[in-house]
């Protein structure tokens, strides 16, 4: 099948690279010319792993190009995907302008019918506001098939939920275009659920909004361990072995970050509002994942009464591993309020930190030297659970720093491990760690 797709962000090109992997023809568009010339000499314009052998193969492969004219990439295309941003407004709500140009510049570039897929995060309605903007805008005998094919890829392991997924969605306006969706996805072997547009369209954000809801529980859950002496770690493993609960997105933490869950969650508040629907649940689990993600600079006001003069070896800048990506990373609020305070922060992230001073917005150190972040430090906070902090010896912290007082995010360590190392370890749901001598 000869396939089109605007956009070569994350979903773009994910999605681009993957179809041309499972055979079709695919051409990726991107209104950036920057971007296209990158990829157009083999470089992933996103950190991802695995993505840029499999594009590299498709390639050469002549089975993936990309280019920075809508005429030219939607030349002879007969399934067009957009997968461009739905970004944040002001008032929480999906601003749809970028879906709206991509519409546009489908409309005045298609010469044949086609079936145009959306896969952007968007609210429900959007994809017959969309077919009306096309129909308004194509030349006249064309016809546009519309269809909703959302996307519920995780940063990081793009590749392996795109191969292995749990499902994919069709949403669409008629049986002949889901058959012709699910035929194309057949390749990857996932269960497919063939649904109305408003129900696809709903499946997503739905999904984003129970996950969020779940993490922002047990965050909670872990608040109140602490003051009752009980370990959320325990907690979580106790709970998520009832098949009903299951053990994923229990880990409590700092909070949800990421492109994702903080916008699209904004996003399905204001559209219960528009129809007169309080979604109260989830206006809660935004409240409780904003102050979570201030928890650990209370615990650490509590513990110094003042921060000022400390320097703060920051460790982790992504909102999540594996990923370079800080959209609505904790550490875009923990570092200006810390430097707010008066602490001097130095940050570590092993791919994230050429991004640093592009997304904080206060002044900080950037290094991909762990040991030059803790050197002399007077504390540490954990923001990422990159598997290299997380593979580290509780002792090392001892050894670098000034004063070994950690403050983790992500709950690295077990707790017999900080024991043994004599830290002072302060982490989310669990017993403080405080040594008799530092005591
Ligand atoms: N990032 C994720 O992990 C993820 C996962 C699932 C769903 N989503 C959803 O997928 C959508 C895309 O997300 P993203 O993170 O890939 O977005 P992004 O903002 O990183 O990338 C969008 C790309 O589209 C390009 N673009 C914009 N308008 C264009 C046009 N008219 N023609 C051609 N190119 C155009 C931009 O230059 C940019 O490169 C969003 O709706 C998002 O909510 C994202
Ligand atoms: O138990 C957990 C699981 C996740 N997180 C945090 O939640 C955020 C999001 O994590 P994750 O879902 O793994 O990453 P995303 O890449 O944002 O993926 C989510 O958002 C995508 C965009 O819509 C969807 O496609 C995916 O299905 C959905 O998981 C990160 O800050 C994580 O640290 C926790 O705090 N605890």
């Amino acid at each position: 099948m000869k396939i089109a797709v605007i956009g070569t962000g994350y979903v773009g090109l994910v999605t681009g690279v993957a179809l041309s992997e499972i055979g079709h023809q695919v051409t990726c568009i991107d209104i950036d010319p920057n971007k296209v010339a990158e990829l157009n000499q083999g470089i992933p314009t996103i950190y991802e792993p695995g993505l840029g052998e499999m594009m590299l193969r498709n390639q050469s492969a002549h089975r993936l190009f990309f280019t920075d004219q809508h005429e030219k990439g939607l030349d002879g295309a007969e399934v067009i995907y957009i997968a461009v941003g739905t970004p944040q407004r002001a008032d929480g709500s999906a601003n749809l302008q970028y879906v709206e140009q991509a519409a546009r510049d489908i409309a005045n570039n298609i010469r044949k019918s086609v079936i145009v897929v959306i896969k952007s995060t968007v609210p429900v309605g959007t994809n017959l506001h969309i077919k009306k903007i096309m129909n308004a805008n194509t030349r006249p005998g064309i016809q546009v098939r519309i269809a909703s094919n959302p996307e519920f890829l995780r940063e990081g392991s793009a590749i392996h939920d795109t191969f292995r997924g749990d499902r994919i969605i069709i949403g669409a306006e008629d049986r002949e275009t889901a058959d012709v969706l699910e035929e194309i996805n057949a390749p990857f072997g996932i269960p497919v659920l063939k649904t109305d547009l408003s129900s696809s369209e709903m499946i997503k954000y739905a999904s984003n909004a129970f996950l969020a809801t779940k993490i922002s529980f047990i965050n909670e859950i872990a608040n109140l361990c602490e003051k009752l002496g009980a370990d959320v770690e325990e907690v979580s493993r106790g709970m998520g072995l009832d098949h009903r609960i299951g053990m994923s997105f229990l880990r409590a933490g700092i909070g949800y970050g990421g492109s994702c869950f903080p916008k699209d969650t904004n996003a399905l508040v204001q559209l219960a509002g528009n129809h007169h629907h309080e979604f109260n649940l989830l206006k809660s689990v935004i409240e409780v994942n904003n102050h979570q993600q201030r928890v650990l600079v209370e615990k650490m006001v509590a513990r110094f009464g003042s921060l000022k003069g400390k320097r703060v070896a920051v460790l982790g800048l992504a909102f999540k591993p594996n990923t370079d990506d800080l959209r609505e990373s904790p550490a875009l609020v923990i570092i200006p309020k810390l430097v707010e305070l008066g602490a001097e922060v130095i940050t570590y992230d092993p791919i994230a930190a050429n991004q640093g001073p592009r997304w904080i917005n206060a002044p900080a150190a950037y290094t991909k030297n762990i040991a030059k972040a803790l050197k002399d430090a007077d504390c540490a906070v954990i923001v990422t659970d990159w598997p290299d902090i997380k593979r580290m010896e509780p002792e090392t912290f001892a050894y670098f720093m000034k004063t070994p007082i950690v403050f983790d995010g992500r709950n690295c360590y077990s707790i017999a491990a900080v024991r043994k190392a004599r830290i002072e370890y302060y982490s989310v749901g669990r017993p403080d760690v405080v040594p008799e001598v530092i005591r």
